[in-house]
């Protein structure tokens, strides 16, 4: 915890990702007896809601969505009010067979607007497939973990940051922001050491920020990914927000997981941190009555029901809109 809490204050644009280990749960527990507005007093008034379901959730379910219904929910997503929407990601098709079809999502979402399309590149290969399919931001992805390393991409932590690093350098010549991910741990292998993350991330950090100040402004949040394995992903948003984190990643319906976590579940449901912050008082932008005829949409093509709590209980209440 509190390697994570050191992290979020010196490393204001690197992603942590987390499976889902309840650290930040546990932690705050102590804390939920304080009252209420001691539990609020730092959080943000604005939470941006970064939608990685069509990329994340859907690279990961057991159906290969077609194309046509991939752009379908990408337009929804952005309708119900997403100012960043994560399409597909330019990495091998043998790997992930269920985003194959990258260049064709990008070019029917050329010219949908009002929200920003980071594609995942994990190598040069990938960045330079995803500028000329139009991307405008790029997003890595490194591990702290060995194993995860391995096992997602194919190479060792220290060989990924090289690649990286070219990435990064291929970017700033073309001014493309550049976003990183770094995982915090893996169910594999256990705890990772908050000094070995703070390794990667503060790596990371120095390819995208310091020699990359051009575009830095894009990149100056911290921002919270979690996976719902243990049931913790709400409580861990709520602990981020309270430490100022103020962009958070979840999937619509739940959807997901990551093909090379064996037993990492799908991302919090979109729709049950919406309602959270809803309830909260924070604003997201998002229209969550519309946002869930995405859900449902999406859920129904992949035929399977909605992994969030949200969506099921206001399936069998009949409340107004105006009190969702
Ligand atoms: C990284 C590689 C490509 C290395 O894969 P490799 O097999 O080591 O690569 P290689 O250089 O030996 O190339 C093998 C083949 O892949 C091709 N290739 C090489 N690069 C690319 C590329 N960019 N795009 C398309 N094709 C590519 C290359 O051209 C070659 O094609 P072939 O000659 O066999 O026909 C592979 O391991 C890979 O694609 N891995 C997929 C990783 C992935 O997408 N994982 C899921 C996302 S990460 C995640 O979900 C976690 C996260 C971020 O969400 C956080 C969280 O949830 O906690």
């Amino acid at each position: 915890m509190f390697g994570f809490h050191n992290l979020s204050r010196q490393m204001r644009n690197v992603l942590l990702y987390e499976y889902d280990k309840g650290t930040l749960a546990r932690f705050y527990g102590g804390i939920f007896s304080l009252p209420i507005l001691q539990l609020l007093k730092d959080i943000p008034g604005f939470v941006k809601i970064v939608e990685v379901g069509p990329r994340d959730g859907l690279q990961n379910e057991k159906h290969i969505v077609p194309t046509a219904v991939k752009v379908q929910l990408i337009q929804m997503l952005v309708s119900s009010g997403f100012p960043i929407v994560e399409p597909t990601s330019f990495v091998s098709p043998k790997w992930v067979p269920k985003l194959a079809d990258t260049k064709d999502v990008m070019d029917a979402i050329r010219n949908i607007e009002g929200a920003r399309f980071p594609v995942l590149t994990p190598n040069l290969k990938g960045f330079e497939a995803a500028i000329a399919s139009g991307a405008k931001e790029v997003v890595i992805f490194a591990s702290a973990s060995e194993s995860f390393s391995k096992s997602n991409i194919n190479c060792s932590i220290e060989d990924s940051l090289v690649c990286y690093g070219e990435v990064a350098i291929a970017a700033r010549k073309l001014l493309i922001p550049v976003h990183t991910y770094c995982v915090l741990c893996f169910p594999v292998e256990g705890k990772i050491s908050p000094s070995q993350v703070a390794y990667v991330a503060k790596e990371l950090y120095d390819m995208v920020a310091q020699k990359f100040l051009l575009c830095h402004s894009t990149t100056d949040t911290l921002a919270v990914h979690f996976h719902d394995t243990y049931g913790q992903a709400l409580s861990n948003i709520l602990a981020s927000l309270q430490i100022g984190i103020s962009t958070v990643d979840s999937s619509l319906s739940g959807l997901g997981g990551c093909p090379y976590a064996k037993g990492a579940s799908g991302n919090v449901a979109t729709e049950d941190a919406v309602y959270m912050l809803n309830g909260l008082g924070l604003k997201t932008h998002v229209d969550l009555k519309k946002f869930m005829l995405a859900g449902d949409f999406i859920c129904k093509h992949l035929g399977r029901s909605s992994g969030s709590k949200t969506t099921v209980a206001l399936s069998k209440v009949t409340a107004p809109a105006s009190k969702l």
